[in-house]
């Protein structure tokens, strides 16, 4: 049996600790599977007192994670404090600069400074790695580094916030409001201290930059994505969205055009009958197209202690075996910086406006779509009691600049009886 590979953990919240449960129940299976004693030197959190349901005796204690991440009987460091910069970031350079391997389920951290560390890394010889960090449990990262090595990726495209998931899946089966299912996410726990990291989309564009990264050989660019949350999608959306076939998901999506790379994470319509239109609750999905093998969908758990922890061990046990190599699959100089396609792909739009109720209305809408090049595919008005009359449409493929174009000509009718709402329709 090779020596036994020496850990340092910082961070015990509901990671950590999970990480701590398995290496302490599951310590002969892995030294089974990796050929090595898998072992906790000393751990790091802020409180040393609190009662965390499992043991750490035998541990070292450190109040500063830098301290922690330097020591000799270190090997790897396992961050899991959270956070794109402060200690997080101070830790993982210090245990860099070491020459420590380093574990982290860090995604803002990574969407953030994932170039620098990745440099900082390959240039010392360790290995960085961070299954944990996107989507959870599902080893979607060793999917498209590894085991999809053997393709030109196309395109992207994930629903990888549990908690944006929940709360609109919810609103949908209760009929309730965004604010009211806000509240009882918010209640249940289901949302980060921050919750505009979630509801705002940011916590997924981090994990969506970190894909597009290993996906096309390009250096992570958060500040690249289209970013848009769930905050203004509303219960008549949902409802309307269901009546034409479809699910409104906050989905991000990256490809590659012609134009550059587009990285999208928006509220957007997929068909109900997909694999992303069927997925519940706080689920996560990933679906990635590549050239040789098509289209695979993976879906499991995005968040949670033994998700998460099963993904911080993937990656522990893959430096046991001896697992090296590039940070983004690829050398970290070699990754491109990417151009951001500036407008997005054409695609089909859903369209919900309320009309004024006088004869000539939807003529004008009609009118105004046709003079911007926008072409109706589907239309339904709904009988209805009050003045308006609200009337959903579904265009063909058109770009989002001849929608802007067709939706300010709209401004100008004189019909509209409030703002009307465009949302994307993912071919998925
Ligand atoms: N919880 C999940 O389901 C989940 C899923 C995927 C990724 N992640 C990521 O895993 C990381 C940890 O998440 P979590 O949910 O376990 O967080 P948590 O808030 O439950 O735990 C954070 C831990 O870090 C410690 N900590 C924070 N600042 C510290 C400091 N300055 N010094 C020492 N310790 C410090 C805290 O004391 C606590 O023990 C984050 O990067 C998060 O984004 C979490
Ligand atoms: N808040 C995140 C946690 C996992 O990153 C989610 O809901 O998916
Ligand atoms: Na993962």
């Amino acid at each position: 049996m090779s020596q036994p590979l020496r850990l340092g953990i910082a961070g015990l919240g509901t990671v950590g600790v999970g990480v701590v449960r398995i290496l302490r129940q599951q310590a002969a299976l892995l030294t089974a599977r990796t050929g090595a004693k898998l072992t906790i030197s000393a751990v790091s959190a802020r409180s040393k007192g609190r009662d965390r349901g499992v043991s750490l005796s035998g541990y070292a204690w450190e109040d500063d994670p830098v301290v922690l991440a330097k020591r000799d009987d270190v090997d790897v460091y396992v961050e899991l404090m959270g956070g794109e910069d402060g200690p997080a970031k101070a830790s993982v350079e210090a245990a860099i600069a070491a020459g420590k391997h380093v574990v982290t389920a860090n995604k803002a951290m990574l969407a953030l400074h994932g170039q620098a560390l990745a440099e900082a890394a390959e240039a010392t010889g360790v290995a960085l790695r961070y299954e944990a960090a996107v989507a959870g449990g599902i080893p979607v990262i060793k999917s498209l580094m590894e085991g999809l090595a053997g393709n030109e990726i196309t395109r992207v495209m994930g629903v990888m916030n549990g908690s944006c998931n929940y709360i609109l899946t919810r609103m949908e089966s209760s009929g309730k409001t965004y604010q009211d299912i806000f509240a009882e996410a918010d209640g249940l726990g289901y949302l980060e201290a921050d919750p505009q990291l979630d509801v705002g989309g940011i916590d997924a564009a981090h994990k969506l930059a970190i894909l597009s990264s290993i996906a096309f050989g390009t250096r992570v660019d958060f500040d690249g994505i289209q970013l848009e949350g769930i905050e203004r999608v509303s219960i008549d959306d949902i409802r309307a969205a269901a009546d034409m076939g479809y699910k409104i998901k906050l989905l991000g999506v990256t490809e590659k055009t012609g134009r550059g790379l587009e990285q999208r994470m928006q509220p957007c319509l997929v068909p109900d009958t997909s694999p992303l239109g069927q997925l519940e609750g706080g689920t996560n999905m990933v679906v990635i197209e590549g050239d040789a093998v098509g289209q695979i969908v993976l879906r499991g758990a995005g968040a949670g202690e033994g998700p998460t922890a099963s993904a911080v061990l993937a990656d522990i046990c893959d430096i046991a075996r001896g697992v090296r190599g590039p940070v983004f699959g690829q050398p970290a100089s070699t990754l491109e910086t990417s151009t951001r396609a500036s407008s997005q792909r054409p695609a089909a739009y859903y369209l919900r406006m309320a009309l004024v109720d006088k004869p000539g209305a939807l003529a004008k809408i009609a009118t105004v779509l046709g003079e911007a090049g926008v072409s109706i595919y589907r239309m339904r008005q709904y009988e209805h009691d009050e003045p308006s009359a609200p009337v959903l449409i579904v265009t063909h493929k058109t770009t989002r600049a001849a929608l802007d174009a067709a939706l300010d000509a709209m401004d100008g009718t004189g019909v509209l009886a409030g703002a009307p709402v465009a949302l994307r329709i993912e071919e998925v």
